[in-house]
């Protein structure tokens, strides 16, 4: 009880408590210098330096929390936003509250957490399309989505119209499953599954193949429309952006004669801009921030036109 007196004037920031994205976000809030200390089966952790509190929930849950406005910032898959705001929908068209808050607004994507919410069927079964699927049994986490999705391709093969805003009846049947989704079929709760896919192994293990992506997702920071201190979560959201920056690029530095000059900062324009230095003879210094990923092609193409002396150096941190 006491805890929850002390969130008094703090900003109230949602994170994933366990699952796929719970370790890079705790990564983020280390780089960004949010500094905690969660006590053993504590959902919240006062931030010590920072008017900051974290709150640890589900990512599914995240959305929820934030979109109406009970916890300012959070940190949860896309899909998960576009679950809940499918939820939300679905509820008003049944006449249900109107869209009440429903809205959480994303700051940024992550660059961790990439994965795709998937139609999936049997291998070696009678689906070849999502449409093969209309009137037969799915099964998903993803009840709102996959609802939608499912109105969508009726209303095109009926040669009807799509209308969210009027409740939807469906002639497929939606199916609720919580976790281990891909058992489903083998077992007969569902003719087919919609659910996250992201090497593929999972599926592959259970002899099933994608059909349809119903939504491409990363890790997002989302906010709630009107958060406590909006100053503190440009703050935070600033230092989030530069972590991630940090985190995708390397610092590229090499030598090389002025007359190449044009050449290397093409194959390397920084970015925003490549910073060069001038040396004795005729020779400058390049500085230039490369994509991790592209770094080792970077290299080969700057020694084709000519750069010597190429280093490469992680960055600690950056902001813009
Ligand atoms: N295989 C994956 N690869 C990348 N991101 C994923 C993967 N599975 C899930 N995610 C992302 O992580 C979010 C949370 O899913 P996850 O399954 O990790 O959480 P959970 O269901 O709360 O945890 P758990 O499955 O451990 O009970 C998903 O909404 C999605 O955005
Ligand atoms: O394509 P892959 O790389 O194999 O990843 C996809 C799997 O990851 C997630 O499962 P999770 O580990 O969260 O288990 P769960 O199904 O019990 O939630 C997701 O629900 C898929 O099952
Ligand atoms: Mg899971």
């Amino acid at each position: 009880m006491e805890l929850v007196n002390s969130l008094e004037g703090r900003l109230l920031f949602a994170v994933p408590k366990k699952g796929r994205l719970n370790q890079a976000t705790l990564n983020l809030l280390e780089g960004a210098d949010i500094q905690f200390r969660r006590e053993n089966r504590l959902d919240i952790a006062l931030v010590k330096n920072l008017p900051i509190a974290l709150i640890f929930l589900p990512a599914a849950d995240i959305p929820t929390f934030v979109g109406q406005g009970r916890v300012d910032l959070g940190i949860t898959g896309w899909d998960q936003v576009r679950e809940h705001d499918a939820a939300v929908s679905a509820a008003a068209a049944h006449g249900g509250a109107p869209a009440q808050g429903s809205g959480c607004e994303m700051i940024t994507e992550l660059g961790f957490g990439s994965c795709k919410l998937q139609v999936q069927v049997p291998e070696k079964g009678q689906y070849a399309s999502s449409a093969d699927l209309i009137g037969r049994t799915v099964g998903t986490s993803f009840v709102s989505l996959t609802a939608d999705f499912f109105a969508q391709l009726e209303a095109k093969a009926n040669g009807t119209a799509h209308d969210s805003s009027r409740p939807q009846i469906l002639q497929t049947k939606i199916v609720e499953l919580s976790g281990s989704v891909e058992a489903a079929c083998a077992l007969g709760v569902a003719d087919g599954i919609v659910d996250l896919v992201e090497s593929g192994e999972t599926m592959r293990a259970a002899g099933l193949k994608a059909i349809d992506t119903v939504v491409e997702s990363t890790a997002v920071l989302i906010k709630s429309r009107s958060p406590s201190n909006p100053d503190l979560v440009d703050l935070i959201a600033s230092r989030i952006r530069g972590v991630i920056t940090a985190q995708r690029y390397v610092l590229c530095q090499y030598n090389i004669e002025r007359s190449g000059v044009a050449a290397a900062t093409k194959i390397t324009p920084g970015k925003r801009a490549p910073t060069i230095t001038s040396l004795d003879d005729g020779w400058v210094a390049v500085s230039s921030m490369v994509e991790k990923k592209k770094i080792a092609l970077v290299m080969d193409e700057l020694t084709r036109v000519g750069a010597h002396d190429i280093l490469v150096l992680d960055i600690h941190n950056t902001r813009e």
